[in-house]
């Protein structure tokens, strides 16, 4: 039965017993739950016929009783209580009582005692209304178990479980996060749920954009939100991986079901493994692969800008003879120190990768032709400048290049060919020297050493 309905019996009752109209002991006989009539003291005055399927007494057995002999405890007991407030104050008393049928069974009920307007001179009465919710809240007690078990397993998953929802104005609220949030971002779950602030300005800057766009376009598309991101957390940067299921509700709100996982192990067993496989093991420099992969992104760029980027092609002199007379292992470490050496004198963002045996490729990013003569041959210099002991041996090396220009027109492929002729010219040249490709920008003869 709805409070709506008690309550216009109630107003109805009320207008009834002032008016001390018959239709007082009709309504009492007709209400579909216990009602009962009460003085100040609490003794019964009447009771209607819902009462005795309530407490399982004959409805005869309440009347001239104090109501509080229903009372679990009729010394201390609710119902003493809810009677002493609610004539204390004059004014209706609600709450949850606690009773017990004649079969002893508990039972819990929605009550409400109302007092009732009296003519002047009469003494206080009040109507007792019980409504029997021991089901509802037997239920509630399995939901709330139901409820605790569930957070219990949330708590333990390796993550984090959460509900966000964003406004139609854009602004988000985090309406749950699972316990997993402290361990994972060294937040309180509680603390983002009363500011999404707290844990989207964790996020790193350079992922934030992203972060945005893609929410932005799950929210239209209605499509898995899904990214990789990084978060800046106490115990430093994690990889985080999120993944959420969106709905669009009927107010306009979206609301995204998902999960956040930490992946910062993975991230870095995936960059491990990206290293291992474009470096090459003996000197540490790019491999042939990565260096094609990567110059080739830098070969789109420059095009779209309508630039050039110089490319040499490195060759060491002799390296046979060197190889021969003092064996491998000599050979390798002077590949690994030549491999250093010219690594030392290109700045970190030019490509530097060893293309095969003692064949290397240099491109030099944002570097015009003329700057590109200058550094490679520093760079020559440098490795003529090596003298490197061995078994009480000095080895020595040079080092012979070959340079030529990626154009916006042109592609990788045709820049490393005419870099590789341009070095065969240095080699028969004389070694040791740097030779340009025929049509190198800006310098018409041939640059030599
Ligand atoms: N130690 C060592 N030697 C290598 C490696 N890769 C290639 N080589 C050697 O490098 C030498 C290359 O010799 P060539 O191609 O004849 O050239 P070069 O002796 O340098 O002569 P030019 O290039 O004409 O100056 C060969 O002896 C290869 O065995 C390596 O990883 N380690």
């Amino acid at each position: 039965m709805g409070m709506t309905r008690i309550c216009d019996t109630w107003r109805q009752w009320r207008s009834a017993w002032r008016e001390q109209t018959p239709l007082a002991r009709t309504l009492l006989d007709c209400f579909p739950g216990v009602a009962m009539l009460i003085d100040a003291d609490g003794i019964v005055l009447s009771v209607n016929p819902g009462f005795e399927s309530f407490s399982g007494h004959p409805p005869g057995a309440l009347v001239g009783r104090r109501i509080t002999c229903l009372d679990m405890d009729p010394l201390h007991g609710d119902i003493s209580h809810a009677l002493a407030q609610s004539v204390a104050g004059r004014a209706p008393w609600r709450g949850l009582l606690l009773c017990r049928r004649a079969d002893g069974q508990l039972i819990h009920q929605d009550a409400v005692f109302q007092p009732l307007e009296t003519l002047s001179g009469e003494k206080l009465k009040l109507l007792v209304t019980l409504h029997d919710i021991t089901e509802l809240h037997q239920c509630a007690l399995q939901d709330h178990a139901f409820l605790e078990r569930l957070q219990g397993t949330l708590a333990q998953l390796p993550g984090v479980v959460f509900q966000l929802c964003q406004s139609a104005r854009g602004d988000f609220d985090f309406l749950y996060l699972s316990d997993g949030l402290q361990a994972l971002a060294g937040l309180s779950p509680r603390t983002v749920m009363d500011n999404a602030n707290a844990l989207l300005t964790r996020v790193h800057t350079k992922d934030r954009e992203v972060l945005n766009t893609s929410m932005a376009q799950s929210a239209i598309s209605l499509d898995i939100w899904e990214l990789d991101f990084r978060l800046d957390t106490p115990d430093g940067v994690r990889w985080i991986e999120g993944r959420a299921t969106p709905q669009r509700r009927h107010d306009g709100l979206t609301l995204w079901d998902g999960l956040l996982l930490d992946i910062t192990a993975r991230k870095r067993e995936e960059q491990r493994t990206r290293r291992l496989v474009s470096t090459d093991m003996l000197t540490g420099v790019l491999n042939r692969r990565a260096f094609f992969d990567y110059a080739e992104g830098v070969r789109a760029l420059a095009t779209r800008q309508q630039r050039t980027v110089p490319l040499a092609m490195l060759d060491i002199d002799h390296f046979k003879v060197l190889n021969d007379t003092h064996g491998h292992a000599a050979g390798d470490l002077a590949l690994q120190v030549f491999a250093m050496t010219c690594r030392n004198c290109l700045r970190p963002y030019d490509l530097f990768a060893r293309i095969g045996g003692e064949e290397f490729a240099v491109l030099l990013v944002d570097t015009s032709p003329e700057e590109a003569l200058g550094v490679l041959e520093r760079l020559r210099e440098a490795v003529e400048a090596i003298d490197l002991d061995y078994k009480g041996d000095t080895l020595s090396l040079t080092v012979s290049l070959g340079l030529s220009v990626i154009t916006p027109e042109g592609s990788l492929d045709l820049a490393l060919s005419q870099a590789d002729r341009a070095l065969y010219q240095a080699k028969d040249a004389g070694r040791n020297r740097l030779a340009l490709a025929p049509d190198y920008p800006g310098v018409h003869a041939p640059h030599e050493h």
